[in-house]
């Protein structure tokens, strides 16, 4: 375990109190010249190349929970995500000679053991363990926590050790500080006819474990979440004095609907070895490492790796890589755009059979929405950190919204119509306040995006229905709305489209997983806003002020 953190109390400490535990903290400051700026944690397992299981989990799991990994091998495996075809297991010495050029080397502050596929694998982990123990305790070096996963069976079914490697395996069990089984590997370590089919049967098998060897089980109920209902429980089970005695703890998460679960049970011990010396108590570790793998087992389907049982995403908290922001809104906003596209108000404006009426009273909302756009745009180019972006916002907002604005003001005067003392509508209230909402927070580019599909869902609007009037033979000169079609699908129109989509999709790129959560929220909301605002020209909402 790392050094001794200052103690947080719920006590009013004494002032001496206060002294002794300011003292700490200045000792603490002294070592800190000789202190590592992160943590230091071995895996001990068998790879997987298509890195979602064994070695390469635990790696990316290390990385992502900001320590530092070292990896010796114990196996080397061909599998994927279907299945595992062939094993090398190495020479009990070679995998010695892998551990010992880590510890004769560095410092090891924790540790996850995971496939040892065979007795001798086993007992040479052992035997290095047991020497690294004492040579700790000899220079006064804190013991490592070890994280030990009795790995037996992969996920698809596949026997990862010999019958011999498992009653081996149950020999060094008291040696961890922790073992992580899952649902199978539980019934096994607990001599059980049947695997756990429900929470109270894992959590008393759990008990019996825990009890059995005086280590504390973290049992994974991975195979119980699949069975059906809302939560993910896992099971904490610790000796809770020198008696006997275990208490247990339920780990909650939210079950998550998906058959990409390679590797789950790897990166769960893996991500508890990285975690406990970060935390005080093991059930702390314990509920940070489901909250992380939640989302990381939330995120698994849009991976795309792999036939069979995909592995999670462990960069999960990063945003897309393989996928454009545009391409990601684009797929995501399609029902939204299919409902625009098929909506009476649009398709009576293709036929030319939307009243005059309908028609006038959504094109005043929009004069009223665009004066207000004009300013989100301009509010865009201020904050545009680009001297490009901020000429082409500042741009938008004057020129592009100002043909709009004359276009509505030469209809009214060609049709006869006067919208002076009529007001906003709900719909477009809701709309320009879901705008300013975004605005506030003070972000460029969630401002970019929330502006975006006023840009794109009209560029796309226009071209769609330029091509169904030409498909009508309808002469789009004489169309009543063909001025309103055409200004959409101008070449020009479309170029600032794209301008501001690229905009949108360097900012994106550059945005943590938090910022492009909200960018895409903001674009799809506003998408949604699109809707209702067509949609207002027939069903003419209250005014407001
Ligand atoms: N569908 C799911 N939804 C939510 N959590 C899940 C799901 N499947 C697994 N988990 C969680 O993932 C972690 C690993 O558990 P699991 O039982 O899958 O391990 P495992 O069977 O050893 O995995 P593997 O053998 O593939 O490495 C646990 O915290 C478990 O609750
Ligand atoms: C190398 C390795 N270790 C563990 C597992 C269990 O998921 C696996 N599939 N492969």
């Amino acid at each position: 375990m790392s050094e001794p953190q200052y103690q947080q109390s719920n006590e009013t400490p004494s002032v001496t109190g206060a002294m002794a535990a300011l003292a700490q903290l200045e000792a603490a400051g002294e070592r800190a010249a000789d202190a590592p700026s992160r943590l230091r944690i071995l895996s001990i397992e068998g790879s997987d190349p298509i890195g979602g299981a064994g070695t390469m989990a635990d790696m990316k799991a290390f990385t992502a929970q900001g320590v530092f990994g070292y990896a010796a091998m114990t196996s080397v495996l061909a599998q994927n995500t279907q299945g595992v075809t062939s094993i090398v297991n190495m020479e009990p010495d070679f995998l010695v000679a892998q551990l010992n050029a880590v510890s004769d080397d560095a410092i090891i502050d924790s540790m996850k053991i995971g496939m040892l596929g065979t007795p001798e694998l086993v007992e040479a982990v052992k035997g290095w363990l047991t020497a690294l123990e004492q040579h700790y305790r000899d220079e006064g070096i804190a013991k490592p926590v070890v994280v030990l996963d009795p790995v037996m069976y992969a996920k698809s079914g596949d026997a990862l050790l010999t019958e011999q490697a498992e009653q081996a395996l149950r020999d060094i069990i008291p040696m961890a500080d922790i073992i992580t089984p899952n649902v199978p590997e539980l019934a096994a370590l607990a001599d059980a006819d049947q695997p756990a089919a429900d929470i109270d049967t894992l959590e008393s098998m759990a008990r019996e474990v825990c009890k059995r060897y005086g280590v504390a089980v973290y049992a994974k109920g991975g195979a119980l979440a699949l069975v059906g209902g809302a939560s993910s429980t896992d099971i904490l089970a610790e000796p809770s004095d020198g008696q006997g005695e275990v208490r247990t703890t339920r780990i909650e998460g939210r079950a998550v609907r998906t058959h990409n679960v390679h590797g789950t049970g790897d990166t769960l011990s893996s991500t508890l070895a990285a975690l406990r010396p970060q935390c005080d108590t093991w059930e702390q570790a314990a509920r940070r490492a489901k909250t992380w793998m939640n989302g990381a087992i939330a995120a698994a389907d849009r991976l795309h790796v792999g036939k069979g049982h995909g592995p999670v995403d462990f960069t999960w908290q990063h945003a897309p890589t393989g996928l454009r922001f545009s391409a990601d809104y684009w797929n995501r906003v399609r029902p939204i755009r299919e409902r625009i596209h098929g909506m009476r108000f649009i398709t009576s404006m293709v036929d030319a059979t939307l009243s005059l009426e309908d028609f006038a009273f959504y094109l005043h909302q929009d004069d009223i929405y665009l004066t207000d756009y004009t300013s989100l745009l301009a509010l865009a180019s201020s904050r545009a950190d680009r001297l490009d972006e901020r000429v082409f916002f500042a741009q938008a907002a004057s020129g592009g919204v100002d043909s709009e604005v004359m276009f509505h003001h030469n209809w009214y005067v060609k049709h006869g119509f006067d919208p002076s003392g009529t007001s906003r509508s709900e719909v477009t209230a809701a709309y320009i306040g879901h705008e300013h909402r975004v605005a506030d927070s003070g972000s460029y580019a969630r401002l970019a995006a929330v502006v975006m599909p006023c840009f794109w869902l009209y560029a796309a609007m226009g071209k769609e229905m330029r091509e169904q009037v030409r498909n009508k033979h309808i002469d789009v000169d004489t169309h009543p709305f063909g001025e309103w079609i055409r200004m959409y699908s101008d070449p020009e129109f479309t170029e600032s489209t794209l301008r501001e989509v690229q905009i949108c999709d360097r900012l994106a790129a550059e945005a943590s997983i938090d910022e492009y959560e909200h960018m895409m929220h903001a674009a799809l909301v506003s998408s949604e806003h699109e809707f209702r605002f067509f949609e207002q020209g027939l069903t003419r909402p209250a005014l407001g002020f």
